[in-house]
């Protein structure tokens, strides 16, 4: 680790130092607030051990100019005049620990150890959004059509409140995408955003998944479990197909929505979380409400701050630049210089109804990037689906019975307004279309 120690006395500069660096740390040490200022923007810190009197200056003025100066770095208040108020004066300002003077190098390397177990965690969650970066293409939000700019712009508005957001729209429109940039908009960006989708779990399963369990709470239920609202604690958790939360689970969510509070299942301990709720559907929610499916005083919750995203297909002029904007990561991801599309592939994407909207688009990306063969992609690189006049399934051609039921489900879909009214003409409930959907990339 590098640690700076900044300490008017010099005993306890030589003191420190050499504790630490006796365990192989790199240290560096000053007396006053002007040399801490000065090396922190030289240099880079995992740690700083801060005095609270660096004679006239006040140490606890320097904790936020530290955290600034050094991205990353850690601050350990150390002072011979601790009191209860200086301490949480000092975490309130952005210190992680404190330490009353006198003190043993064993307590100094306690601390380094925790800041060390904190610094591998900071590396780790790094990695991670880079790999995450490197599974999912970057939202591109910028359109030319004026509904989707009006969503944009009240996404960015409603962003930096807690207000909890409903985002409305046909599947694969980008409800998901724009769930997550307005949460990485908002102060919340680095807590945890979490994603539920509520058909993807039984009944009994989701309010388990969602507040969490006790050891007991059901048959399974070998350990306590605590749920995703206080696993996104101080961030943003994501439900998504909200019109399939099943009735039993609406008033315990519509409490949480109210009052931030909630029981794990099994327990009647009352908890409390701050997490901003961000739902999300493709269904006709006022329907649902007038069907007795979903509990109105919940719908108006939600309702407080709708957002529509518009389907791919009301916003034909934005499938250029879309196209043009993921394709050079579908590039990267397999190696290759793609320049762009020829005129013909261009063509068929501009005719094409995009009934799965951007995540068809997003998908036929990826696979004309894998197929093509010179610098630019052609119509052959892209699905079958797209030049239907070369590749019509009819009943009775000999095609498998998934390639007729994939081009039914894609016509039903995109000549349908919800998801919920093309179930009902497929026949199936709204969990397995949602499933089949998944299956065909639609
Ligand atoms: N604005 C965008 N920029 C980049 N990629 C996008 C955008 N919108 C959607 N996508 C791509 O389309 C895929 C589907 O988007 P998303 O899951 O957000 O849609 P959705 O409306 O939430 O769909 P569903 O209702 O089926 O959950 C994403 O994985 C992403 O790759």
């Amino acid at each position: 680790m590098n640690i700076l120690v900044i300490d008017d006395e010099l005993n306890i500069r030589k003191t420190i130092a050499y504790c630490l660096e006796g365990a192989g740390h790199r240290v560096a040490a000053v007396g006053n607030a002007r040399d801490a200022r000065d090396v922190t923007q030289r240099q880079g810190f995992d740690l700083a051990f801060l005095d609270l009197r660096l004679g006239t200056d006040d140490g606890l003025d320097l904790i936020p100019e530290l955290l600034n100066n050094a991205p990353g770095i850690q601050v350990a208040v150390i002072t011979a005049y601790a009191t209860i108020s200086t301490a949480v004066e000092a975490m309130r300002r952005g210190a992680v620990d404190y330490l009353p003077k006198p003190f043993t190098p064993e307590q100094i390397l306690l601390m380094v150890q925790r800041a060390e177990t904190v610094c591998r965690l900071q590396r780790q969650v790094e990695g991670l959004r880079a790999d995450l970066a490197r599974t999912e293409p970057a939202a591109h939000l910028h359109s030319r059509h004026p509904e989707m700019v009006r969503a944009i712009h009240l996404a960015r508005q409603v962003a930096p409140t807690p207000s909890t957001v409903l985002l409305l729209g046909a599947s694969g429109t980008g409800k998901g995408v724009l769930a997550r940039s307005i949460h990485n908009w908002g102060d919340r960006w680095d807590k945890p955003f979490g994603v539920v989708s509520c058909p993807s779990l039984s009944h009994d399963l989701l309010e388990s998944e969602l507040f969490g369990h006790i050891r007991g709470a059901f048959t399974h239920a070998v350990r306590d479990a605590p749920g995703r609202i206080a696993a996104c604690e101080g961030g943003t958790l994501f439900l998504d197909e909200i019109a399939d939360l099943p009735l039993a689970v609406q008033p315990k969510l519509l409490r949480f929505l109210q009052d931030r509070e909630y029981e794990r299942v099994g327990e009647s301990h009352t908890r409390h979380a701050d997490v901003r709720i961000i739902a999300a559907t493709n269904a006709d929610l006022e329907r649902a409400v007038r069907e007795g499916r979903f509990r109105e005083d919940l719908y108006f919750r939600l309702a407080v701050f709708e957002i529509r995203m518009p389907s791919l297909a009301e916003r034909p002029d934005d499938v250029e630049a879309l196209a043009a904007a993921l394709l050079p990561f579908f590039a990267a991801q397999c190696h290759k210089n793609l320049q762009g599309f020829t005129d013909a592939a261009l063509r068929a994407l501009r005719e094409h109804a995009w009934p799965g909207n951007v995540r068809e688009l997003r998908n036929a990306l990826e696979r004309a990037a894998i197929l093509c063969t010179s610098d630019r992609i052609d119509l052959p690189d892209l699905p079958p689906s797209l030049t239907p006049q070369n590749n019509p399934v009819m009943l009775g051609d000999p095609v498998s019975l998934e390639a007729v039921e994939e081009r039914h489900i894609r016509l039903v879909l995109g000549n349908t307004r919800t998801f919920q009214d093309a179930a009902e003409i497929l026949g199936v409930d709204q969990a397995t279309l949602w499933r089949k959907r998944r299956q065909y990339s639609i």
